[in-house]
């Protein structure tokens, strides 16, 4: 995003409302966006939030060139006062986000825009492409990673990604959501995350023969030497060529201690891994790494751990990059507020048949609620900006969908964290953005707050999300104010 020049990134509505703003009169009325989604993907428990720096990086600066100038007028549709507007167009407003890498759960504001109505309007769009395409791809990563329970997984999808910018985001977001590497070199330069790989079949096939190539390939890189073992032939030649090079670098002192092995990727991923365990082992290279690829996905390696494939390194693809069970994120922006004559902000509300498309009105935060034992998180609360909540007294939790399902907190046995911190005030950046790798170790502890039963692939148990008692008041009311309309 940072030096691209993304003010016509947007739908052309965004435009035409601008310009109705911008006519009547009402443009710098401030309101409240907030950006949410409804459901979590792939069935997961939870959504990781992700794309805050590039959202960061379109809004810090924001502005209609000469040459976009130029093409709005060509459209015919825009009268010259409101083109003269956008020439001196710059974001003023707040905004409140959810940092990179924490985990999130339907319905809660992911960003929280306060600005004037036609500054809000014209982000929506950007600011959903951005945040819902790596917070899939982040949701996505931590399903992989959970799947490999441990083991290190290499992003591998740029190939395969929806474009450039999906595979060099796509793989930043991979990378939060708990890869240890992607093969994706300019996200390494861009983002400073460690790059990987091996080697493709083609090297092979571009010499006389498999141990020609492999022996060739080790004199190469005798530090990152994982040789891909199918082109031929995995267990009749791949493997003993593989071990026949090792011996060569094990007697010319060569071989390292660790970070070397072989790359399967094709036929039975669980039986060839199994047989070629045993190669290496009987061979003496019980530190030989065993590395898979061939359109894995979560499924995939749970499927094969449970089959009891010896595979210790995962480099995942197409269906991670692509979010292939998953495409979309889902994620929406809604008004949830509008200021009025005397400068106060009345709450607004959308509503719809689908109970689940009822937006949440008014000024929000997200609270946080930990066990303060097990620093497990108990439940989120949406509260209205203004109220306070403390540690020192009980505090009552309902589910929302579910209000029988009650939990008494006595007071000292939680602690509170509001999510949402600013990272705009007055049109001012006030916000340093992490770097991926520390956004990565901080998604990582945000994964120990939650139990393994939430976590789980299928499923999982769901962590509720309440309204505060004042916000289901309010909700209630305006549903039957507008229910009266
Ligand atoms: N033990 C296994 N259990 C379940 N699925 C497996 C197992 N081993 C491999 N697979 C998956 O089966 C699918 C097909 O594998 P197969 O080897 O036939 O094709 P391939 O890997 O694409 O081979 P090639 O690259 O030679 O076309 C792949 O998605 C692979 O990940
Ligand atoms: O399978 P993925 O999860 O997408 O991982 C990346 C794939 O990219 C490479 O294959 P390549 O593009 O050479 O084609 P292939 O699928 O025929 O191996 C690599 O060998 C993996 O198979
Ligand atoms: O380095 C690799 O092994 C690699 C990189 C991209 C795609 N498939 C494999």
């Amino acid at each position: 995003m940072k030096g691209r020049d993304f003010a016509l990134l947007t739908d052309l509505y965004e435009l035409t409302m601008m310009q109705g703003y911008y006519e009547t009169g009402a443009y710098n009325r401030k309101v409240v966006f907030d950006l949410f989604y409804r459901k979590n993907p792939s069935g997961n428990g939870f959504a990781i939030t992700a794309g805050l720096q590039q959202a960061i990086e379109y809004l810090d600066g924001l502005h209609f060139t000469e040459e976009d100038i130029a093409y709005l007028e060509s459209l015919n549709l825009f009268s010259e006062d409101f083109i003269d507007y956008l020439r001196s167009f710059r974001f003023t407003g707040e905004v409140y986000a959810v940092p990179e890498g924490t985990i999130v759960f339907p319905h809660e504001p992911l960003m929280r825009i306060k600005a004037p109505i036609i500054e809000a309007q014209l982000i929506e769009t950007a600011l959903l492409n951005i945040i819902n395409h790596q917070s899939l791809i982040a949701t996505k990563a931590s399903r992989v990673v959970h799947a490999a329970q441990g083991d290190p997984v290499l992003e591998f999808g740029l190939r395969r990604a929806q474009g450039p910018d999906a595979g060099t985001v796509g793989a930043r977001a991979a990378v939060i959501g708990g890869c240890v590497a992607t093969s994706n070199v300019l996200t390494g330069k861009l983002y400073d995350v460690p790059v990987k790989g091996t080697h493709a079949h083609s090297w092979v096939m571009s010499f006389p023969d498999e141990l020609t190539a492999f022996r060739t390939y080790a004199n190469l890189f005798p530090d990152a030497c994982i040789l891909l073992v199918d082109t031929y032939n995995t267990l009749k030649s791949g493997v003993p060529h593989a071990i026949q090079v090792f011996d060569e670098m094990k007697a010319a002192g060569t071989l390292p201690e660790k970070g070397y092995g072989i790359r399967l990727d094709s036929g039975d991923l669980a039986y060839l891994s199994k047989r070629a365990r045993q190669m290496l082992d009987e061979a003496g290279y019980p530190n030989a790494v065993i590395s898979a690829s061939s359109d894995l996905d979560e499924n995939l390696i749970t499927s094969l751990k449970l089959q009891g494939a010896t595979i210790t390194l995962w480099g995942v693809g197409t269906k991670l990059i692509t979010s292939d069970d998953c495409p979309a994120f889902g994620g929406v922006y809604k008004l949830a507020a509008e200021e009025t004559e005397s400068g106060d902000f009345e709450p607004k509300i959308k509503l719809s048949n689908n109970v689940e498309k009822v937006t949440n009105p008014g000024i929000k935060k997200i609270i946080r609620i930990y066990d303060k034992k097990t620093g497990k998180i108990k439940a989120d609360l949406l509260a209205l900006e203004e109220e306070e909540f403390t540690e020192d007294s009980d505090l009552y939790i309902y589910d929302t969908n579910a209000k029988w399902k009650s939990m008494q907190l006595p007071a000292g046995s939680f602690t509170l964290r509001e999510l949402l911190v600013p990272i705009f005030v007055d049109g001012k950046l006030v916000y340093e953005c992490p770097k991926a790798m520390d956004i990565q170790a901080y998604c990582n502890r945000e994964k120990d707050t939650l139990w393994e039963e939430q976590k789980r692939l299928k499923n999982p148990d769901i962590v509720p999300v309440d309204l505060s008692d004042k916000l289901s008041a309010m909700k209630l009311k305006l549903i039957e104010a507008a229910t009266m309309i």
